[in-house]
C-alpha cells in the first residue's frame, strides 16, 4: 500500500468485484443490487464495486451498518454513480432494507473483512438472515462476513454466500471447513500482492504439483522402484476394505502389494487382484518399503499393528489401526482419520473437532509426531513442523463405504515410493478426490469401486501434465 497511490488497491479490488458481479447478474443494466455495508475497508470495497455497476445501469441501493464509520470516498463515490443509502442512522434494517433486500437480484456483503472477529452482531446478523431468506444471489466481498479469517471456524452469526470473491491471495477460512462450506463458489482477484506476501499458513497442491512429486515412468523400473507396499488390512467381519485398500494399492501404481491377513481375506483379495503376494504373519511378509495398517481390520489385532510399527518402516494408520497408537511414531507415520476417529484418539467430542478442524489436526501432528490427514470436504493435512495443506478436490461423492480404504492402500502405496508422509498424504488426497470426481460424472453418487476403476486415468492424465 506504502507504494501505491492512495485505495489503489482497492480500485483494484472492487473493479475486479464489479465484474465478477456483471458476470453473476448475466450484464448489470436494469438489475437490483444491495449493498450490505460495514464500517471498515471490506465496506469500501462494496461502495466502490456498487458505483461501478451503478454506472453500468444497475439500480443499486446500500444498507450502512454504521452511520458515523463508512468508508469517505466509496460513500461519495457510490452517491455520485446515482446509488441510493436506504438504511437510517440507527437501524439498519428497517422496511425499506428489508422490501429492498427482498427484491434484490444480487446481495453484495461488505460487512466484514479480514477484519472481522466473533461472528456477526445483531443488526449484521439480521442483514445476513435476510438476504439468505429473500435475496437473489449473495456475493460476499473477500469472505462471507462472519466467519474467522485465520482458523475458518464459525463462532457466530455468518453470511452464506453463493459467490466469494476474494483478493489477493486465498484466505483460510474460504478453503478449509466449516467456514469453507459457506463460501459457496470461490473468484480470486489479482490485485498484486504476490510479492509481498509472507510464507502462507497453508498450501494447496495443483494437478502440476502433484505430477512432479510423483515418481516418473521408468522404461526399466522394477517393482522396488515403483514401492513395494506391504498391507494388514480386513477381516472376516470386513472383507471389502481389504479389495479396496488392495485395489488403491495397486491400480495407485505400486510396483507390489504384499498382504498379510487370515486366509479367508487373502482368497477374497486374490481373486479381485491376483497380482498380489499374501502371507499370514507380519513376520513373513517379505521385503517392503513401506505400510499401511488399519482399514477393516476390526477390533484386537494390537499385536500385528504393533509388530508392523516395529518394522521403522514409513506406515500409513487408518480406521482401526489408529486405537493401537504408540506414544509417538517417530516423523515416518502417516495417520489418516475421519472426524470421529480423531475425537476418540484425542479424547475430544466429535462436534468440536468438526468445528476446530485446524487447531486438532495440527495439535494431533504436535502429539504423535506424525502427519495427520483429517478427511472431509475439504481434508487437511497437517505435519509435524506444522505445515498445513488443505485439499481442493474434495468432492460428496467420496462420501461412501469403502472409500476411505481405497484413499489409504493409494497413500500407502506413494508412501512406498520414498515419498514423505506430508507429500503422499496430500497427493493421495488430491488423486483420491479426482477420481471421485471423475466417477461421479459417470453414475452421480459413485461406490467406492468406481471411485477406484477411476485411479488409473486420473494417474495418466497426471503424469501427462508433468
Ligand atoms: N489489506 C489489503 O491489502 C486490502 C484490503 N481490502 C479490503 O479491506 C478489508 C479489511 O478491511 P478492514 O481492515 O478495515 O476490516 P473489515 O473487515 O472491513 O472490518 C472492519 C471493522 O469491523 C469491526 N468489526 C470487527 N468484528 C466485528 C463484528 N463481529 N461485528 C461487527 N463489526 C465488527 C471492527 O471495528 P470495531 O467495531 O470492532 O471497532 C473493524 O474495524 C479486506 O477484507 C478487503 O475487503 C481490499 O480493499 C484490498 C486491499
Ligand atoms: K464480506
Amino acid at each position: 500500500m506504502a507504494t501505491l497511490p492512495e485505495s489503489a488497491l482497492m480500485q483494484r479490488a472492487a473493479a475486479g468485484l464489479a465484474a465478477v458481479c456483471a458476470r453473476v447478474l448475466g450484464g448489470p443494466y436494469g438489475s437490483r443490487v444491495v449493498l450490505l455495508v460495514g464500517g471498515g475497508d471490506n465496506g469500501g470495497d462494496a461502495l466502490w464495486a456498487g458505483a461501478r455497476l451503478a454506472h453500468r445501469g444497475a439500480s443499486v441501493d446500500a444498507v450502512l451498518l454504521r452511520h458515523d464509520r463508512v468508508h469517505p470516498a466509496g460513500l461519495a463515490a457510490f452517491r455520485r454513480a446515482g446509488g441510493r443509502v436506504v438504511s437510517s442512522a440507527d437501524v439498519p434494517l428497517t422496511p425499506e432494507t428489508q422490501r429492498a433486500i427482498a427484491r434484490a437480484d444480487l446481495v453484495l456483503d461488505g460487512m466484514l473483512g479480514i477484519g472481522g472477529r466473533g461472528g456477526l452482531r445483531d443488526d449484521a446478523a439480521r442483514l445476513a438472515d435476510a438476504a439468505a431468506a429473500e435475496a437473489g444471489l449473495v456475493v460476499a466481498v473477500d469472505l462471507p462476513s462472519g466467519v474467522e479469517p485465520d482458523t475458518a471456524e464459525l463462532t457466530g452469526p455468518h453470511v452464506r454466500a453463493d459467490v466469494t470473491v476474494t483478493f489477493g491471495t486465498h484466505k483460510l477460512a474460504i478453503l478449509a471447513d466449516p467456514a469453507a462450506q459457506v463460501a459457496g463458489h470461490v473468484e480470486f482477484v489479482d490485485i498484486g500482492l504476490a510479492p509481498y506476501l509472507p510464507e502462507p499458513v497453508a498450501g494447496m497442491l495443483e494437478p502440476v504439483d502433484v505430477a512432479e512429486m510423483l515418481p516418473a515412468p521408468e522404461r526399466n523400473s522394477d517393482k522396488y522402484r515403483r514401492g513395494v507396499l506391504g498391507l494388514l488390512a480386513g477381516s472376516a467381519q470386513f472383507r471389502g476394505a481389504a479389495v479396496l485398500a488392495a485395489g488403491g494399492a495397486a491400480e495407485g501404481g505400486a510396483g507390489m502389494v504384499r498382504f498379510v491377513g487370515p486366509d479367508e481375506v487373502a482368497t477374497q483379495v486374490l481373486n479381485r487382484w491376483p497380482e498380489v503376494v499374501t502371507s499370514a504373519d507380519v513376520a513373513d511378509t517379505g521385503r517392503v518399503q513401506a505400510w499401511a495398517v488399519g482399514s477393516g481390520l476390526g477390533d484386537g489385532r494390537a499385536a500385528e499393528v504393533a509388530a508392523v510399527l516395529d518394522t521403522g518402516l514409513p506406515v500409513l494408520v487408518d480406521a482401526d489401526g489408529l486405537r493401537h497408537l504408540p506414544e509417538t511414531l517417530d516423523g515416518r507415520a502417516l495417520l489418516t482419520p475421519h472426524a470421529g476417529e480423531l475425537a476418540r484418539m484425542m479424547d475430544a467430542d466429535r462436534g468440536d473437532v468438526e468445528a476446530h478442524r485446524l487447531r486438532y489436526v495440527q495439535a494431533a501432528a504436535r502429539r504423535w509426531n506424525a502427519t495427520v490427514l483429517l478427511k472431509g470436504s475439504t481434508t487437511l493435512v497437517a505435519a509435524p513442523d506444522g505445515r498445513i495443506r488443505v485439499n481442493p478436490t474434495g468432492t460428496p461423492a467420496l462420501a461412501t463405504a469403502g472409500s476411505g480404504d481405497v484413499l489409504s492402500g493409494l497413500a500407502g502405496a506413494l508412501l512406498a515410493t520414498g515419498m514423505e508422509p506430508f507429500d503422499a498424504g496430500s497427493a493421495a488426497a488430491y488423486i483420491h478426490g479426482l477420481a471421485g470426481q471423475a466417477a461421479a460424472e459417470g453414475s452421480g453418487l459413485p461406490s467406492a469401486s468406481a471411485v477406484l476403476d477411476a485411479l488409473p486415468a486420473v494417474l495418466a492424465a497426471l503424469h501427462s501434465a508433468r
